[in-house]
């Protein structure tokens, strides 16, 4: 069998489209997004070879247009999970033994579908399916979905080549092998790129799937199987159910070859699984792997020194853009009272230029939130706001579900630096601000550290190299991704490897070697070329 040591090509960040006025490519997508509203969907799981459809028919909607359904998605029970593993499991064997360069090139062939013919479809359902502007689809499911694809192609490649030393007469070898048993990807509504790099840069590595998307994505998410078909993956690889949440964890957890878990979600649902698996750990072959990258409470600090406009503007960005609902959105602010009247004039600035609506007119930077669940949360959380006399709407706080779930962009200032909003998870276009005495830096540095339970991203605002350094050493561990005079999100894969720790997540992050690491156990091969053939150490025979 001829072969070879094959280098994969070195991938590149995938440009992102500008979509700008008069543009090409926003011509194309408005054509696709049209198209694909026009026209209702049916939407089956795949299991195996098949797709499947079921009698349990679920809307998908479009959350700025509720009342606009994008078609429908056949829900499924416990005996679709169950079928879904046995799948899983039949297809192992073949795909743990395909030559790497093979599952490589699935992949790398899924990132140009997804960078050339694809790019619309998949930018028009997240656009319709998770009210995405174009820019901030662009970003997320074609550019950032390309870019896990192929960096993780070329991170599995440096794993494959991470071997142990050899001494004279023998040869020590690492295999890196799949693990034994199936993986479980269980994705957020988010991010299109997230839910489809979760079972995807598991399946590279040799391994096999079940996928359960958030209901709100499934739209989208099933143009990513899709997609992962049309670039050759194997029937059975990835198997993709739309089951509510407890019914597939009961299923999968309880199974004896569950592997691993591979989630992206809230807090809550991660440490609940963490218990359940716990609970079931005599019930597994293996310990399974469990990665989770979770939710943030992601702050910026400036200090008096800070550009008054950058940091404004890292404001305005960081906390709004697609309507707050990123992990790593700024949600608290720390203001010396030097800088805040200033701030505070160019964020309202800022926001009564925002123009909000639905995505298909590309001027709108703000659209809806992505379900009623959502909207309530959030809405409460502004109403709670109205109510306390330690909180001032300075921006925002009108909603509207009339006709899609709309949240006005909302700036609270806080004069409390404990209130819930400063220490909560929101999910949603609000951000809390809490100015502090410009002398008292310390003191508040101390505070940000401390203030909520979440690790994922911040940001330090300072011209002052020093305080830069301070700050930096001072919240080493209040950030997995930590920014200097930037907003504190829009982490772009192969430059800033995203996860956070504390209540934030395993950090194992996403988009990097580190992750895929977890889904590969090693196997240490020793070949000894020319064996000994008397068991005596050389002394032995001396003492005679
Ligand atoms: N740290 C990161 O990298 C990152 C990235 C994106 C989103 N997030 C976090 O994700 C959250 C938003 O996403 P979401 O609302 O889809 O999260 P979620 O936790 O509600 O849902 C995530 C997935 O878990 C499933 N699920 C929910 N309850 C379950 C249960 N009891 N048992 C089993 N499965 C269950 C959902 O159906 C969905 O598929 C936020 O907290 C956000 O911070 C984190
Ligand atoms: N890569 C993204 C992660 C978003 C999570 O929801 C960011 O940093 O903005």
């Amino acid at each position: 069998m001829a072969t070879g040591f094959f280098r994969v090509p070195t991938p590149v960040n995938e440009p992102v489209k500008s979509y700008a006025p008069g543009s090409p490519e926003k011509e194309s997508l408005l054509r696709t997004y049209k198209e694909l509203k026009s026209k209702q969907l049916d939407v089956p799981m795949y299991i195996g070879g098949d797709k499947v459809y079921t009698d349990n028919k679920q809307p998908m909607l479009q959350p700025h247009d509720h009342q606009h359904i994008l078609g429908h998605f056949s829900e499924g029970d416990a005996s679709h999970v169950e079928q879904a593993i046995n799948a899983a499991l039949a297809a192992r064997e073949d795909w743990a033994n395909m030559s790497w360069e093979h599952r490589a090139s699935i992949f790398l062939k899924a990132a140009d579908l997804l960078a050339g013919p694809w790019r619309d479809r998949l930018n028009a359902a997240t656009m319709l399916g998770q009210s995405k502007n174009a820019y901030q689809a662009e970003i997320d499911s074609a550019c950032e979905l390309v870019d896990f694809l192929r960096f993780n192609v070329h991170y599995m490649t440096e794993i494959y080549q991470m071997q142990p030393e050899s001494s004279p007469g023998v040869w020590n070898r690492m295999e890196h092998r799949p693990l034994e048993g199936f993986v479980f990807a269980l994705t957020p509504f988010n991010f299109t790129a997230i839910a489809g790099n979760l079972p995807s840069c598991v399946a590279m590595m040799g391994n096999v799937v079940v996928w359960k998307p958030a209901h709100t994505q499934i739209y989208a998410a099933h143009m990513i199987m899709e997609l992962f078909r049309e670039a050759g993956l194997p029937d059975g690889v990835i198997n993709l159910v739309y089951v509510d949440g407890p019914t597939t964890g009961d299923v999968v957890f309880g199974h004896s070859d569950f592997a691993g878990i591979h989630f992206t979600g809230s807090t809550g649902v991660f440490q609940n699984i963490w218990k359940t698996i716990g609970n079931n750990i005599h019930k597994y072959k293996s310990y399974p792997r469990i990665v989770g990258e979770t939710g943030g409470k992601d702050f910026i600090l400036a200090h008096r020194s800070a550009n008054a406009k950058a940091l404004a503007t890292a404001i305005s960005r960081g906390a709004f853009e697609f309507q707050g609902q990123k992990c790593s959105a700024a949600s608290r602010a720390y203001i010396p009272s030097n800088l805040w009247e200033e701030v505070k004039g160019y964020v309202i600035e800022d926001l009564k230029s925002f123009k909000m609506g639905a995505p298909e007119d590309f001027s709108n930077f703000i659209n809806a939130v992505i379900d009623e669940k959502s909207f309530d949360k959030i809405a409460r959380y502004i109403d709670g706001a109205k109510e306390s006399n330690e909180v001032e709407i300075i921006a925002g706080g009108n909603y509207d579900k009339s006709k899609g779930y709309f949240i006005e962009p909302t700036v609270l200032l806080s004069h409390n630096p404990q209130y819930t909003t400063m220490c909560e998870e929101i999910f949603g276009p609000v951000i809390t601000i809490y100015v502090y005495d410009e002398n008292n830096f310390d003191d508040t540095l101390e505070l940000v550290n401390s203030t909520s339970p979440y690790a994922l991203t911040g940001a330090i605002f300072s011209q002052d190299r020093y305080i830069i350094d301070y700050a930096t050493k001072k919240l080493d561990q209040a950030a997995g991704n930590f920014y200097i005079n930037d907003k504190p999100t829009g982490a772009v894969v192969g430059q800033q490897p995203f996860g956070g720790a504390r209540a934030s997540g395993t950090n194992d992050k996403a988009g990097s070697m580190l992750n895929l690491l977890r889904w590969v156990s090693a196997r240490s091969i020793k070949e000894t070329f020319v064996p000994p053939v008397d068991y005596r150490y050389p002394f032995l025979g001396e003492n005679k």
